[in-house]
């Protein structure tokens, strides 16, 4: 922890140095957020309150001075220079360099998940966010390994690099976090340096952009002394200006006796929060989280052209989907075409309703899934996990918890938008259940027959496919009653049928999975009630009919168990 003697003797050595700090802010030292500037009476102003003289600012000049390189040494991370610069700064005891008191207020110990224990880190397990931490440790000490091999600097830890190349499964995070158990003093060569000014760089660099404006590398960034004090709030409005050698903070918040000074770190998620700095905002409006499905490249190639809204950044691997799900949009339209895709038969040419429908149920139990993992971890108890930081539990319970809001907002969304679509659509489809209540003969065999008293037993019973196929083969047997239905049997069940059975080709095994079920209806049905199962045709054929048109035809929704014939028609959002 920064004492308040550092901050004092930092605060001191910038104004020497001509840095103007605006009067009214005074820095203070606070367990949850560290270093933090508060207002001492009213600010409302235009002006800098903070400016900072150019020779102040940690820049990739310093690094090249330093190494005698140019920072393009570097073929990634164009700030890795500038990096192993800081972690030299910081662990190198000899240098005593004009920066100095600037790096010794830099906390030693930060907020992000690489510097967890490896108890705490395992709450993280099945989340994205730990692959993500997984993948961008293994990017950091590949960075810092060739680096190193550039520069002929001798690194300390080099069992780390031999374990990671040597190795799919080596496990990065175990390494890192036993090597930091073990030393309680690093090496400026070693990883653990390195990682550490990685973590300053990605919670406090600013874009190179802002003193420089011909720089072409957005990602290129410096560290802006003072300012970089200043904690984030989603939606401050603030601007960082370049003039006359200084670079100059200026807010337009209107400042209370108290209030503390704000900078803004942009519209980040609680992810890019989490593993850039270490905290979450409350109630962030800006928060995502990624959908993952790993898929072939066929099915991912067919989406990309099929015209569902998908584009080239959905598709983040071959074999691998992404989409995004945001505060704004919990249920873009992208993912549910995509999953009504995932749905379609090979006699689908195009997202039909029902395969829209069914592909919304699968999205609806995926989502569920997640949902219960988020929920769970929501709950952590800190009393059970002692050897880990309540601190760290509080944040992932926090994390645990912006995820579950927003895969909750896509559920909500997602049910509703089925309702909806079952409402707007509803001339092309027809219920089962209506079915049911229309065809009181058909109702009654089923009494006889399963026992089924009303129309809820075909479920609770397990009599719902079966029945479902007995209806399709009455409803294809329609004219063979002497007397009428007494009701109309939607044209489109009764094409299908014809359909169906004038192109199927049965093979053995077909006949083979239906004589089971058939034994056992048959040819009792026919003989306990003949004026429904003994007219036209019920032979095992048409219930291999029957299957397929089902397959078709047929929706069962999932949250109900309610079965929809559908028309089929093309449908996307
Ligand atoms: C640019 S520094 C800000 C100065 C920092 N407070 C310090 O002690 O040096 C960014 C770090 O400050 C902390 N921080 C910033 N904003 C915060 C917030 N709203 N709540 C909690 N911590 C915050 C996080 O640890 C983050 O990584």
């Amino acid at each position: 922890m920064v004492s308040e003697d550092q901050l004092e003797k930092f605060i001191d050595f910038c104004k020497r140095n001509d840095t103007n700090i605006d009067e009214r802010i005074s820095f203070k030292i606070t367990s949850s957020a560290g270093i933090t500037a508060i207002a001492k009476c009213a600010i409302h102003t235009q002006d800098p309150l903070i400016s900072v003289p150019r020779r102040l600012l940690i820049t990739r000049e310093l690094a090249e001075e330093e190494f005698g390189v140019s920072s393009t040494v570097s073929s990634g991370n164009c700030n890795a220079l500038l990096q192993l610069y800081i972690a030299k700064m910081k662990f190198e005891p000899s240098t005593k360099r004009f920066h100095k008191p600037y790096f010794d207020i830099l906390p030693e110990t930060l907020n992000q998940p690489y510097f967890w224990s490896l108890e705490e880190l395992q709450l993280l397990k099945g989340t994205d966010i730990y692959l993500l931490l997984k993948q961008n440790l293994r990017r950091i000490i590949k960075e810092w390994w060739e680096l190193l091999d550039i520069l002929q600097i001798e690194p300390v830890d080099k069992e780390i690099y031999h374990g990671l190349k040597s190795s799919e499964d080596f496990d990065v995070l175990r390494y890192v976090c036993e090597y930091r158990a073990k030393h309680q003093k690093f090496s400026w060569k070693s990883f653990a340096a390195y990682l550490w000014a990685s973590g300053i760089f990605t919670s406090r660099a600013f874009p190179r952009l802002v003193i420089d404006k011909d720089c072409s590398n957005l990602n290129e960034a410096f560290l802006y002394p003072v300012v970089d004090l200043l904690n984030h709030k989603n939606d401050t409005q603030v601007k960082w200006i370049f003039e006359h050698e200084n670079v100059c903070f200026i807010t337009s918040e209107k400042l209370k006796k108290g209030d503390q000074v704000f900078n803004n770190y942009g519209d980040k998620s609680s992810e890019d929060l989490l593993l850039s700095y270490g905290f979450l905002q409350d109630n962030n409006r800006y928060d995502r989280t990624r959908l993952t499905l790993r898929l072939d490249n066929e099915t991912i190639e067919q989406a990309l052209a099929s015209n569902l809204g998908m584009t080239k950044d959905n598709v983040i691997a071959d074999d691998c989907a992404q989409f995004l799900i945001t505060v704004k949009d919990p249920l873009p339209n992208t993912v549910a075409n995509f999953f009504g895709h995932l749905c379609k038969l090979k006699s689908e040419a195009e997202v039909t309703l029902r395969s829209f429908l069914e592909g919304q149920d699968e999205l609806s139990s995926i989502l569920i899934q997640k949902l219960d993992l988020f929920k769970k971890r929501s709950k952590l108890n800190p009393a059970d996990y002692e050897s880990c930081n309540p601190d760290v539990i509080q944040i992932i319970k926090k994390y645990m918890n912006s995820e579950r809001k927003l895969i909750h907002a896509s559920l909500e969304a997602l049910q509703k938008s089925q309702k909806d679509i079952l409402k707007t659509n509803s001339a092309l489809m027809v219920s089962f259940r209506s079915i049911f209540k229309m065809d009181k003969k058909f109702a009654d065999s089923l009494l006889l027959s399963f026992g089924v008293v009303k129309y809820e037993d075909l479920v609770t019973k397990n009599r719902l496919r079966e029945s479902l196929l007995l209806w399709i083969v009455r409803a294809a047997n329609k004219d063979s009653y002497p007397q009428k239905l007494g009701y109309t049997v939607p044209e489109f069940i009764f094409d299908t049928f014809q359909e169906v059975s004038g192109s199927i080709v049965i093979e053995r095994n077909d006949v083979a999975e239906f004589m089971d079920f058939y034994k056992n209806l048959f040819p009792g049905l026919a003989d306990k009630i003949p004026e429904v199962f003994g007219q036209g045709n019920w032979g095992i054929r048409q219930f291999i009919v029957a299957d397929t048109v089902m397959d078709r035809v047929v929706y069962i929704r999932k949250l109900t168990h309610e079965p929809y014939f559908i028309v089929r028609v093309p449908f996307k959002l």
